[in-house]
């Protein structure tokens, strides 16, 4: 193991075996007795990284991708398929939240044997308890069983063990997801004071921001294998731009045919109007003239509306409506506003409304279509005609988003 290095993983493969639920009654287990017993689950295909001491890395990847899988093989909790792990110095972990904590056995000697598994001796734990005890806002409870604590009270606890046993490796798995906001932040300033003092840190979380204030390197982990490593600054874009593909890649996959239900059908206060033109189909288009129902924050959009004229009607227009899923009226406009003039409905045809840029955040939205008069009498006033989805591209937040530059005069860009 190099001298500089506090962490050497070489070719971790992981495979787990996955065992099928063949029925507990008799007639499932006869039916079903041919059934392989097993699955071998390739989670980890050979990564390999070093850590080096003093280094603050995060693991990032989407669910089910491996990372608690590495911590653990990091902390030996499990033992790989084959490949090795190279550790030097103390290693404390927060992996499995309270993972050996006793429940019956109060705060306090939760404390005592938790330190003692992570390496202290009976007088340096003796010599902590209060720091431990203080840290942890328990001092009321400290010595009521555990089983008897919130989960964000184990947590508390068990972040304040893995704090001061003075390690000199620290593995943390999405713990700063649990307790109340001021204990995070307190945790939070905890880590990096930890981290100024030299010691290595091993962070798995979802929330890159976190990772982006502690970690100097972030590793993505994609499909048993290390897809990216690199600064969380170089790498987090990356990572959120083929996140958002795959979840909008999903959403699309995942959407159901749009059928317009006949006007008679609807309720009331859903659909109605004269009909002497009615709405026959819906369709929003990427740039490409694709059919979508999941757009990136920024994307052109085209809305697609065709319809049938029962009636002929002068003197008409057309608008829109878009509607967060919490109900807020984001945007409506109609041709009327538009100045395009009186339109007049002779015959079936389509309209095609294009929205240059679809500038609202991320969110689920709904889409209302409105054919009126020109004294806006309802023709075919359709609300919530057509759900959608958008993703951002950025951590920009808020409700919509405004273009903007910045200007930097006397400022130097890193
Ligand atoms: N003991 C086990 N037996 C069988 N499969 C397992 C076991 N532990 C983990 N797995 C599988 O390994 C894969 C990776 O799990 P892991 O918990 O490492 O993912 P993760 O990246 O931490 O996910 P998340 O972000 O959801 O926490 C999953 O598909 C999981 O079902």
């Amino acid at each position: 193991m190099r001298e500089e290095n506090a962490i050497e993983v070489k070719d971790l493969k992981k495979q787990f075996k996955v065992y099928y639920d063949k029925g507990s009654q008799l007639k499932e287990k006869m039916l079903f007795w041919k059934r392989n017993r097993y699955e071998n689950r390739q989670v980890l295909n050979g990564i390999s990284f070093e850590v080096k001491k003093g280094e603050a890395v995060g693991l990032i990847g989407h669910n089910g991708c491996g990372k608690s899988t590495t911590l653990k093989l990091l902390t030996k909790i499990i033992y790989p398929t084959s490949g090795t792990v190279e550790m030097r110095g103390r290693v404390s972990s927060l992996i499995e939240l309270g993972a050996g904590f006793h429940p019956d056995m109060s705060g306090r000697e939760n404390i005592y044997t938790n330190a003692a598994i992570f390496g202290l001796s009976k007088r340096e734990i003796e010599e902590r308890l209060d720091t431990i005890i203080e840290f942890s806002e328990l001092q009321a409870f400290i010595d009521n069983p555990v089983r008897t604590y919130s989960s964000g009270m184990y947590m508390r606890l068990a972040f304040a063990v893995a704090i001061n046993v003075n390690a000199d490796i620290l593995l943390i798995d999405e713990i700063l997801a649990v307790g109340d906001a001021n204990f995070q932040a307190k945790c939070f300033d905890k880590l990096k004071e930890i981290k100024e003092r030299g010691t290595t840190i091993i962070i798995v979380s979802h929330a890159l921001g976190q990772i982006e204030q502690i970690c100097d390197r972030t590793i993505w982990l994609q499909d048993g294998q290390i897809k990216l490593s690199g600064t969380p600054r170089d790498v987090h874009p990356k990572y959120q731009n083929y996140m958002n593909e795959m979840r909008k890649k999903m959403a699309n996959e995942n959407m159901d045919e749009f059928v317009p239900p006949e006007p008679e059908e609807t309720e009331d206060e859903k659909r109605y109007g004269d009909k002497r033109v009615v709405i026959t189909e819906v369709e929003m288009q990427n740039a490409e003239g694709k059919k979508q129902r999941a757009f990136t924050c920024g994307e052109p959009i085209t809305i697609q509306v065709q319809f049938h004229v029962n009636e002929p009607v002068e003197k008409a227009m057309m608008g829109f409506g878009i509607f967060r899923r919490d109900g807020m009226h984001c945007y409506g406009c109609n041709t009327h506003i538009d100045n395009i003039g009186d339109l007049s409905f002779k015959e079936d045809g389509t309209v095609r409304i294009r929205l240059e840029e679809m500038d609202l955040l991320e969110g689920s939205y709904s889409l209302d279509l409105a054919i009126q008069t020109d004294l806006e009498e309802p023709i075919d006033f359709y609300r919530e005609v057509m759900p959608f989805e958008l993703y951002n591209s950025k951590s920009d937040i808020g409700v919509v988003r405004i273009p903007h530059s910045w200007e930097l005069e006397e400022v130097q860009k890193e």
